[in-house]
């Protein structure tokens, strides 16, 4: 059949999407993002996943996701960030929600001393439900009203993240300062720590690591699909 017959000319066919080739994702990393409400958790994976902020943001209520694939040392790694609701009456989940995580940011507010305070009852429930190999990320956000503002010094998150060998960093939402550098470290030191340092194997699906005889299921790209929450397309304002 020649190109008029099937009315597949070039010029027929302009509008016409051609179909993208899926990409192959190596591996999905769970984190899961914590902390008290108010303190931009979802501002933070909106910033990190689709580089956007809202100034109205609304409280979270049960649970959502947010995706971004970066290259990991040359393997497609699509980091799936988890936000749940700060506030107890919104929160739907506990063990459902750290189970396969594979890091974790606690996140508080350096202009609030008290959900710095609280940052110890989020790592011991994180502690209590999440795999015992989850990297943890101690994050202090907000920092753009550092000058004035700051009710935390950082020297007390300093001191805390050593006293419970978490990583440490201030970021802002709001400007983006640090955010990237903070999901990268996290994602980098899981990597090292699930990928490299252990004998890893991959799947046909590229989703499967085997580790010492035990399993962790990394979700495969087509489960998110499946899975009964869906994905935040972008900001939730
Ligand atoms: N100045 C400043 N404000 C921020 C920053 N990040 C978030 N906010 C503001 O803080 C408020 C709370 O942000 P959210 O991201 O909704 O907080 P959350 O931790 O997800 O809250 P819950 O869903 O209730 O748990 C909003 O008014 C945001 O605009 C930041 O980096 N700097």
């Amino acid at each position: 059949m020649n190109e008029e017959m099937s009315g597949e000319s070039p010029e027929n066919n302009k509008h016409v999407k051609k179909p993208t080739m899926p990409e192959k994702i190596d591996y999905v990393f769970k984190v899961v993002v914590i902390g008290d409400s108010a303190v931009g958790k979802t501002q933070l994976l909106s910033r990190f996943t689709h580089n956007e902020f809202c100034y109205d943001s609304k409280s979270t209520i049960g649970v959502e996701f947010q995706t971004r694939t970066i290259t990991l040392r040359g393997k497609l790694v699509k980091a799936q960030i988890w936000d749940t609701a700060g506030q107890e009456r919104y929160r739907a989940v506990t063990s459902a929600y750290y189970r396969g995580a594979l890091g974790a940011m606690v996140v508080y507010d350096i202009t609030k001393r008290l959900s710095f305070d609280h940052v110890a009852r989020w790592v011991e429930e994180l502690r209590a439900h999440a795999d015992d190999s989850a990297v943890i990320m101690l994050v202090g956000n907000k920092a753009d009203l550092s000058v004035g503002k700051r009710a935390v010094p950082t020297e007390d998150a300093v001191e805390f993240a050593e006293t419970q060998r978490l990583f440490f960093s201030e970021v802002s939402a709001l400007s983006g300062g640090n955010v990237d550098e903070a999901f990268f470290r996290l994602l980098e030191e899981i990597f090292s720590r699930v990928v490299v340092s252990r004998k890893a194997m991959e799947s046909d699906g590229g989703a499967t690591v085997k580790l010492d005889g035990s399993r962790i299921d990394v979700i495969s790209g087509s489960d998110l699909e499946t899975s009964n929450i869906k994905e935040q397309a972008s900001c939730s304002c």
